[in-house]
């Protein structure tokens, strides 16, 4: 029995309707799945009632003609119509990425999105179709209008993937797409980065500091892989300065196994965020980061389990849960148990690798300019006196912020060049009929009309690149277009966003550059850094950088220090 030709062309049919449906009701892979499931069987029920005579392999043969007849079609129709009639169509870019988000796999799973999109504006322009529905603005003059407070755009779908389809009261801030519930939380998260908080986790960062320092001296004169060392400190800091419990990665110098499935599971998460409906295909699989969840999870328990000690003061340590477990003036929000073990995971992942990026690639970066390195020694000199880097002795924060001109400039130049988030942050254009959004473009001076439902992103890397916004050698470490910006040729401040921008900028910006600074300027004080034999910076740059949404190495940054003469 094989299929009549009635039977294909109702197929085609089917698929041509399944794709109108779909066209407007966009299906989640559930219920695509369901759709085939229950056409297969029905069908099978029809063959098999109606063909009684034919074996059980015939109804399948004729099933599986069937189905791809269905298949091939609804593939056709759709690539048709987002190639020709789609309200993106008239967007530049390359096809494949307008045909299918697919296409972005091999990329991500590079990690090489932000050499791609910069390459894709240098073909195609500022406004680049880079996905079906997706537009990528490089463009100043876009990043407001997509990501201010007056904006009507919200977090897009990568969001919704990465949550892992947690339902609503259990999702972090930082996926927390309604932007009503994302304004009381946030604000919650703000008391936790307010001037007075910031003051109450001084004295826990320099001990964290000190305590790096002493682990590093101990290491003098052999090999240490120095990006470990800033990832180390930057977890430590977060747990501290988290749950007031230390992960003591610096004490063990080594990870710990949770951490470690942590920084393997963040391609998973750049590509799952890439493709929706592979991210629900993998919400049925074994979670990666389990032991990772558990072990914040089991993190947050104990905090709470010393919330009562806290509050009678047996236990005056204040930390970022003090005010997450806190609540909402305004609104009365207080979060969940669920929002409150995701934020635990938050805090770490948003705070941890951001900052040991910036610090392990600022450090790199000295290590090869050291024309660059004796200024900004030369200037901690001058700012504290020529005994700062002894032993114990603690750098005040506000002139590490504001006297410390170069130190400051060498990690905006760093985050410049690699921004920890190094990929544009995905926003999403109303979806009315009436709600299309026009953007003003500063450099060509236009403005671009955007049909509602777009997904949009303004290109972090690309723009922190672009000569139009940094001149001279905007792909050059150069710290003194930060010194002194009034002397360069361009410098765009507003093209400059390593954290964000907007209601949903970083929170913890403040937080960051303090643990920067001060991290820092005592490891200037007290070593000397060099690449390790056989380290090569070029060939590291050019192999070892990956986006992983947050910036991974592939390989250690392997350095020799010594101890300064004092
Ligand atoms: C150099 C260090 C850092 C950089 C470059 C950085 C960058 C960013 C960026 C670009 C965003 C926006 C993400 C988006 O819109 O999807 C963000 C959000 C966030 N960051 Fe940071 N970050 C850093 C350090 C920290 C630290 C130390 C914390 C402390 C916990 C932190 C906590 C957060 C949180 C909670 C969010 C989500 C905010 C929201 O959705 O309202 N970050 N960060």
């Amino acid at each position: 029995m094989l299929p009549t030709l009635l039977d294909v062309q109702a197929s085609v049919g089917l698929a041509l309707v399944s794709h109108l449906f779909y066209a407007n009701y966009e299906p989640s892979a559930p219920t695509v799945l369901a759709v085939y499931l229950v056409g297969s069987l029905s069908y099978l029920f029809l063959a098999a009632t109606s063909h009684p005579s034919s074996s059980p392999f015939d109804w399948i043969v004729s099933l599986a003609v069937l189905q791809t007849a269905y298949t091939a079609s609804l593939l056709s129709s759709i690539a048709a119509y987002r190639l020709f009639f789609h309200r993106l169509r008239s967007f530049k870019g390359p096809s494949s990425l307008a045909l299918s988000k697919w296409a972005w796999v091999p990329t991500d799973l590079a990690g090489q999105r932000p050499a791609k999109v910069t390459s894709l504006h240098a073909t195609y322009g500022d406004v680049v179709r880079v996905g079906p529905r997706e537009l990528s603005i490089n463009d100043v003059g876009a990043i407001n209008q997509i990501l201010g407070g007056q904006s009507a755009c919200r977090k897009g779908p990568w969001y919704t993937a990465a949550h892992g389809g947690k339902g609503p009261r259990s999702l972090s801030l930082h996926v927390t797409i309604d932007t009503g519930d994302h304004r009381s939380r946030r604000r919650i998260w703000d008391a936790g980065f307010s001037v007075a908080a910031l003051r109450s986790y001084e004295a826990q960062l320099r001990q964290t500091t000190r305590k790096l320092l002493t682990q590093l001296d101990a290491r003098t004169g052999g090999e240490v892989a120095m990006d470990q060392w800033c990832q180390f400190y930057a977890f430590d800091v977060m747990s501290e300065l988290g749950f007031s419990r230390s992960f003591d990665l610096i004490g063990k110098g080594s990870f710990s196994k949770p951490i470690e499935l942590l920084e393997g599971a963040m391609q998973a998460i750049m590509v799952l965020g890439a493709v929706p409906y592979l991210s629900a295909v993998a919400r049925v699989a074994p979670n990666p980061i389990k032991d990772f969840e558990d072990f914040t999870e089991e993190a947050l328990r104990e905090r709470v389990g010393r919330s009562a000690e806290k509050k009678r003061g047996d236990d005056d340590r204040a930390d970022i849960f003090t005010h997450l477990l806190g609540e909402d003036k305004a609104t009365g929000w207080k979060h969940t148990w669920n929002e409150l073990n995701a934020d635990a995971g938050l805090v770490v992942v948003a705070g941890s690798d951001t900052t040991s990026s910036v610090l392990a690639m600022v450090i790199f970066h000295l290590v090869k300019h050291p024309d660059v390195l004796e200024r900004v020694r030369k200037e901690l000199h001058d700012v504290f006196g020529h005994d700062y880097e002894e032993e114990e002795h603690d750098l005040d924060f506000d002139k590490l912020a504001k006297e410390c001109v170069w130190l400051n400039a060498v990690l905006n130049e760093t985050m410049r060049l690699y921004p920890p988030v190094a990929s544009g942050l995905q926003r999403e254009s109303p979806s009315g009929a009436s709600s299309s959004l026009v953007l003003n473009l500063k450099h060509s001076a236009s403005t671009v009309v955007v049909p509602p439902a777009t997904i949009l992103s303004v290109p972090t890397t690309a723009l922190h690149h672009d000569p139009r916004n940094f001149s001279p050698s905007p792909d050059a470490f150069r710290p003194e277009r930060f010194v002194d910006p009034s002397k360069e040729e361009r410098f765009e401040a507003a093209a400059f966003m390593p954290f964000g921008y907007g209601p949903t900028g970083c929170v913890g910006k403040k937080l960051a550059w303090m643990e920067m600074r001060l991290m820092l300027a005592n490891f200037i004080g007290r070593f000397d850094a060099n690449f390790a034999p056989g380290f090569d910076p070029e060939k590291y740059v050019r192999e070892c950088i990956k986006d992983t949404f947050t910036m991974t190495r592939t390989a250690p940054i392997r350095m020799v220090l010594s101890r300064r003469a004092r």
